[in-house]
This record gives C-alpha cells, sequence and structure tokens, in this order.
C-alpha cells in the first residue's frame, strides 16, 4: 500500500468526528489499511463560531465549508468529509465531490417529552428549529403551533425541553443514528408529510481533482445509488439556487433503475407552498433534478419564488 499519511479534514463538532471516523474506517476496511495511515485533521468554521443566532441569518450555506476547502486547497488535508446538507451547490475551481458513502435514515425525526408526533400537539404548543425548511414544513401541517427558534446540540436541545423552552423539537434522524443518540426519537416523521433537506443522511467527501491516488481510494467506498440520488437533488437546489436562506425540500430516491424526485418550496410561514414529482432513468439523474426545478418553476410563477426570498432575506 501507499506509505502518505492520508490527512482527512472534519469540522470538530461530535457528529462530524463522528462522520470522519465512519470514512476512515471504511477505507481502513476496504484497504486494508490501519490507523497510522491516517491523521484526522479538525478545522474550525465560521458556523461553529456562531453561536448566537440562526445560521440562516448569518449567510446561510458555505459557512461550514470555507475554511475547510481551503484546507485542501493548500495541501494541509487530503480529503474533506461533509454532511452532504451542509454543502453549497457550487464548489471552488479544483475541488470535487468525488464520494458518497451508503445513505443514512433521510427522515426527520419528532423529538418530545410529552407528545407522540406533530398532529398530536395541542393548538398554541411550541416547536424549536432554527432550520427554514423545519420551521416552513410545521407550519404549513400545524398553522396553529409557535415556531421558536432553537440551537445546541442533542444534549442542549433535550435540556431545553425539560425546561420548558418548546414542546417539541425536530432533528434529522441520521445525525442522531450516527451519534448513537436514536433513542432519544419520538418518531420518525414519514418523507410524504416533511420532505426533507437535498443530501438529508448522506456524508460526502471532498477532495482535489486529478489527485488520483485519493479517488482511487475513495472509489473504493463509493455508493453509486446514493451518489445518483445526490446528483439528482443537487441539480434541482442549483437551478433553484437555493440556500438555508430559503425552505426548500427534496429527495430523490432510486428504485433499480428509475429514479424518482419530489421537490418542494414553502413561504417561511406555511402559509403557501409548490411542490412537484418527477420520475425518470437513474442513469439520468442530474438531468431529472433540472427538470423538476425548472417544472417547479413554472407551476409557482415568479412572483412566488420573489415572494420567499424577500421573506427570507
Ligand atoms: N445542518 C446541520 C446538520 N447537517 C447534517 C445534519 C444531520 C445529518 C445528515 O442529515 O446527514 C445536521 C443536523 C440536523 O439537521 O439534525
Amino acid at each position: 500500500m501507499q506509505s502518505k499519511l492520508i490527512k482527512i479534514g472534519t469540522r470538530g463538532s461530535k457528529l462530524a468526528l463522528a462522520q470522519a471516523y465512519e470514512t476512515r474506517n471504511r477505507l481502513m476496511a476496504t484497504h486494508g489499511m490501519g490507523e497510522d495511515d491516517f491523521e484526522i485533521v479538525v478545522i474550525k468554521t465560521t458556523g461553529d463560531r456562531i453561536l448566537d443566532r440562526p445560521l440562516s441569518e448569518a449567510g446561510g450555506k458555505g459557512l461550514f465549508t470555507k475554511e475547510i476547502e481551503d484546507a485542501l486547497l493548500d495541501g494541509r488535508i487530503d480529503m474533506a468529509v461533509h454532511s452532504s446538507k451542509d454543502m453549497p451547490t457550487w464548489l471552488p475551481d479544483g475541488l470535487e465531490l468525488s464520494c458518497f458513502l451508503p445513505r443514512e435514515d433521510v427522515r426527520d425525526a419528532f423529538i418530545s417529552r410529552k407528545y407522540t408526533c406533530l398532529t398530536d400537539m395541542p393548538e398554541g404548543a411550541v416547536v424549536g428549529t432554527s432550520s427554514l425548511r423545519r420551521q416552513a414544513l410545521v407550519k404549513k401541517l400545524r398553522p396553529d403551533l409557535k415556531v421558536i427558534t432553537y440551537r445546541g446540540n442533542v444534549q442542549r436541545r433535550l435540556q431545553k425541553l425539560d425546561e420548558g423552552v418548546a414542546d417539541a423539537t425536530l432533528l434529522a434522524c441520521a445525525g442522531l443514528k450516527r451519534l448513537g443518540d436514536e433513542d432519544v426519537i419520538t418518531a420518525p416523521i414519514e418523507v410524504d408529510q416533511f420532505l426533507p433537506a437535498v443530501g438529508q443522511g448522506a456524508i460526502t467527501i471532498e477532495s482535489r481533482i486529478g489527485d488520483e491516488m485519493i479517488s482511487g481510494l475513495l472509489a473504493g467506498i463509493h455508493h453509486e445509488t446514493t451518489a445518483k440520488e445526490l446528483a439528482c437533488e443537487r441539480a434541482f437546489l442549483r437551478v433553484l439556487d437555493g440556500s438555508c436562506r430559503t425552505p426548500i425540500a427534496g429527495l430523490a430516491q432510486v428504485d433499480g433503475d428509475r429514479l424518482t424526485f419530489s421537490g418542494l418550496v414553502l413561504l417561511p410561514d406555511g402559509s403557501e407552498h409548490y411542490d412537484i414529482t418527477v420520475a425518470g432513468s437513474a442513469d439520468e439523474a442530474e438531468m431529472v433534478g433540472v427538470n423538476a426545478a425548472n417544472r417547479l418553476k413554472e407551476k409557482a410563477g415568479e412572483a412566488f419564488f420573489a415572494a420567499v426570498l424577500a421573506a427570507c432575506q
């Protein structure tokens, strides 16, 4: 095997570290490598420094990636492990998402000490979330609930529930499972009710275009079905110019050689929304995503998108 020390860049959050170690362990198992072949390099990003306000207010996507991408371009790291959900649709020149790991549970989790699901909450009950998509989806399903801004790690969120700050909160099932915290999930919310964010549940690995040694290693752990779903979802987001600032949801599911995509754009207060479902060949995943975005644009009209943008500033 090669003898070069491989530097894996990651954020320092518990979830990010779990994902970096999962990637390393898969590489070790697939290529017969050892722990000594790798170094995990923790990089602090702007998103990690902002703790006092919703991330959508601080500039949305890219907040968790810029410093890590700089380290890739400088050669301080050889690959970067990310949650696909946090990745902007445009990458810096010279970098690519060269690998996707098999996707985890894509659903959002309802978490509460008092209620079993969103529909079972009484009028006026409070849901804590800082995601514009989750806020809009809660309001769409239950306009009578109150949504408040809520951030922090799993323990902090549970503590806030105990303190009565909110009656329920929402998190991705995938992250909770990777942290071994699935026991905090009161109930997963099915995707036909609560469409996930583009990329939810999928770990992706970014590397330098043309780095043959790294691409070769990553090819061994790459999951093509997940990659197709992500190509479709990210094409949808790219055409709609989505960011953390806009409540957009999208999910592609491959079944054999077919792929079905559903997308949704909402006003942040959930009062209006447009959705689209498009099916096609899994080999044309990206085209399905582009078509879905264009059809949604046509269906919703420019005025709706202008209203979404205005409400999200
Ligand atoms: N925005 C933060 C973020 N990025 C990825 C995940 C969860 C893991 C995943 O979706 O892959 C989370 C937390 C959450 O939304 O619960």
